[in-house]
Parts: structure tokens; sequence; C-alpha cells
């Protein structure tokens, strides 16, 4: 099972971390470090394509891209890349891949604390013309995100909440 792979691979650290937020937190979830692991990454992407319901899958790199491309291929449906900044060279875009009008697309992400990712890559899509309903998450630290994504008609969906992991 996922969540025994997570443990046993090593993924939950213990320390003091600052986070992407600027929370300071006594755990870290390494999911990035356990998806280099190919059975962790396959097993990620079976449980995420089982739970993805729109036509098109996106996300904010790093973290969601190998997840996006595993579910890309089992699922067959396109993804799309968020880019943290604007591309300063190049095609300039903040994402790669193409956002239709009116096309619904689900977020994925590895780790979801207070959401504010997921909410950046929400507003990028719905700023270019997608509709965003749904994101999933591998693991919920259940510390707001949820609730702040509901407040803007997004559902979380998490294979794993962080509560399980302890
Ligand atoms: O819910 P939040 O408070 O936004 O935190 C979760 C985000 O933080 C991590 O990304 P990070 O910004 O560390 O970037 P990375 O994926 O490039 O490592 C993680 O991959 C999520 O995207
Ligand atoms: O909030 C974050 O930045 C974060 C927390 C965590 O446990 N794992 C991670 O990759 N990012």
């Amino acid at each position: 099972m996922l969540k025994e792979d997570l443990i046993n691979s090593g993924a939950i650290k213990f320390g003091d971390f600052v986070l992407t937020s600027g929370k300071r937190s006594g755990y870290y979830i390494d999911i990035k470090s356990a998806y280099t692991d190919p059975e962790i990454l396959d097993e990620i992407g079976l449980e995420i394509s089982g739970m993805v319901k729109s036509g098109k899958i996106a996300g904010m790199e790093l973290g969601s891209v190998p997840i996006l491309v595993s579910v890309s291929i089992k699922t067959k449906r396109p993804f799309v890349i968020i880019r943290k900044d604007d591309l300063k060279h190049g095609t300039r875009k903040r994402y790669i891949g193409s956002i239709n009008l009116n096309e619904e697309i689900d977020i994925i992400d590895d780790v979801a604390t207070t959401g504010g990712s997921i909410m950046k890559a929400a507003e990028i899509i719905r700023n270019n013309g997608g509709i965003v309903k749904r994101a999933i998450c591998v693991v919920d630290r259940e510390e707001g995100a949820a609730e702040m994504l509901k407040e803007n008609n997004i559902e979380l969906y998490s294979i794993i909440k962080a509560s399980e992991l302890r």
C-alpha cells in the first residue's frame, strides 16, 4: 500500500522545516524523493488515475510533474504544466500545454499544506479560460487547504491524510 511504502521509503522526515508558505513544521513529507522510485510513482499514478474526472490534468512545477506524466500515460489525458514564474525568454508563456475556453481541468499536486500552490495553479487556468472544480493531492497535511480551496469552489481530494501517517 502507498501509505506503508511512503513510510518505509523514509519520505516522512522529522526536524525543523520551512515550508513553501513560510510556515515552519516539525515534519516534512518528501513525496518528491519517494517518487524517484518507479514502483512508488506507479502506485501514485494508479491511485490518482482512478480519481481524475476532467478530460485534462494540470499542476504547478515541480512536484506535480512526474505525477502528471504518470497519470497522463495511464489515462491518455493531456496535461498542463504551470510554471511558478513567468518565463523571461523563449515562448514567455506561464504554462506548457493548452487551456481551451470553458474546458474543465483537474489540478494535481504532491502535497497540500495551505493550498496556496493549488490555488495559484487554478487562478492561472481560470484566467486563461479554463474551469477548475477539483484538485487531487497525494498527501493532504490537513492545515487548511481543503477549507480555503472550498471557499474558492475547488473540492480537494487526497490519497492520504497526514494524520494517517503518524
Ligand atoms: O499547499 P502549499 O502551502 O502551497 O504547499 C504545498 C506545495 O509546496 C510544495 O511545493 P514547493 O513550493 O516546495 O515547490 P517544488 O514542487 O518545486 O518543490 C509542494 O510540492 C506543493 O506544491
Ligand atoms: O508545505 C510545503 O511546502 C510542503 C510540505 C511537505 O510536507 N512536503 C512538501 O513537499 N512541501
